[in-house]
C-alpha cells in the first residue's frame, strides 16, 4: 500500500464535541436571560462555523442580528474556556489514526471550527500528535464548502494523492468543489440521508476506515 494524504474533518467526525458547543451556547443565552436549546437544535446549526451557528441561534430564538458580533465574541469565550470537558472522540479513533500513522500516511485537520479551540480540542483529546497540518475556520480568508482549506491542507502536506474524511453536506460540498475523494463518516452530525450525500466511500464505525483507505488507487 503506497501512502497518501488523509485530511478529516473535526466536528461530528473524529470528535463528538457538540456537548461543549451546546454547553457554549447555552451559556450565551443564560447571559442574555434566555432558556437554553436542546441538544439536537445545536446540532443542526453545526457545520458552517462558529459565526454561522451563532447567526442561526440568533435567528431561530428571535434575537436582534446587530447583536451578532458581540454574541460570536461572547459565545467563542465561553468556548474557549471549557472546549473539551465534555467532547469525546468516537470510538476506534485513536487506535486507527495510530495505525494509519504507523502505515506511513500524512495527516491534516480541515475544519470550519475556529483554528484555536480545534488546536486545543486536539491536544486536550490525546490527538494532536497525529497531523501535520491544521487549518480552522478562521484560519484563511474562507471557509468550507469553499474548496481552499483542503486544497491548502493538501499543499502543507506536500501534495499528491489524498482522502477526505467527513460527516457532513459541508464536507461533501468541499470535496467535490475541490476534486477530492470523499470518504463519509455516517455517524456525525449530517441532515441529509446517506444516499443523498455525495461520496465515494462510507463508513459507520473507524475500524472499517482503515481497509477504505487501502483500497484508494493513488493518482
Ligand atoms: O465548527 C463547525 O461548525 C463545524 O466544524 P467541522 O468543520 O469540524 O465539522
Ligand atoms: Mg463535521
Amino acid at each position: 500500500m503506497r501512502p497518501i494524504n488523509l485530511v478529516f474533518d473535526l466536528d461530528g467526525t473524529l470528535v463528538d464535541s457538540a456537548p461543549d458547543i451546546h454547553a457554549a451556547v447555552a451559556a450565551m443565552l443564560a447571559g442574555e436571560g434566555r432558556d437554553a436549546l436542546d441538544l439536537a437544535t445545536v446540532i443542526s446549526f453545526i457545520g458552517l462555523g462558529l459565526p454561522n451557528l451563532v447567526e442561526r441561534v440568533i435567528r431561530h430564538c428571535g434575537m436582534n442580528l446587530g447583536d451578532h458580533a458581540r454574541l460570536v465574541g461572547v459565545t467563542l469565550a465561553q468556548y474557549n474556556a471549557a472546549s473539551s470537558a465534555l467532547t469525546r472522540t468516537y470510538p476506534g479513533v485513536v487506535a486507527v489514526l495510530s495505525a494509519l500513522q504507523q502505515a506511513g500516511h500524512a495527516m491534516a485537520v480541515c475544519t470550519n471550527k475556529p483554528e484555536a479551540p480545534a488546536r486545543a480540542v486536539l491536544r486536550d483529546l490525546g490527538l494532536a500528535r497525529f497531523f501535520q497540518v491544521v487549518i480552522g475556520g478562521d484560519t484563511l480568508a474562507v471557509t468550507k464548502p469553499d474548496p481552499a482549506p483542503l486544497h491548502a491542507c493538501i499543499a502543507a502536506l506536500g501534495g499528491g494523492a489524498t482522502l477526505y474524511v467527513g460527516d457532513s453536506e459541508v464536507d461533501a460540498a468541499t470535496a467535490l468543489a475541490a476534486g477530492v475523494p470523499f470518504a463519509l463518516f455516517t455517524e456525525g452530525y449530517r441532515k441529509t440521508p446517506v444516499a443523498d450525500l455525495p461520496h465515494d466511500v462510507a463508513f459507520s464505525t473507524f475500524d472499517a476506515l482503515p481497509a477504505l483507505v487501502a483500497q484508494m488507487r493513488p493518482v
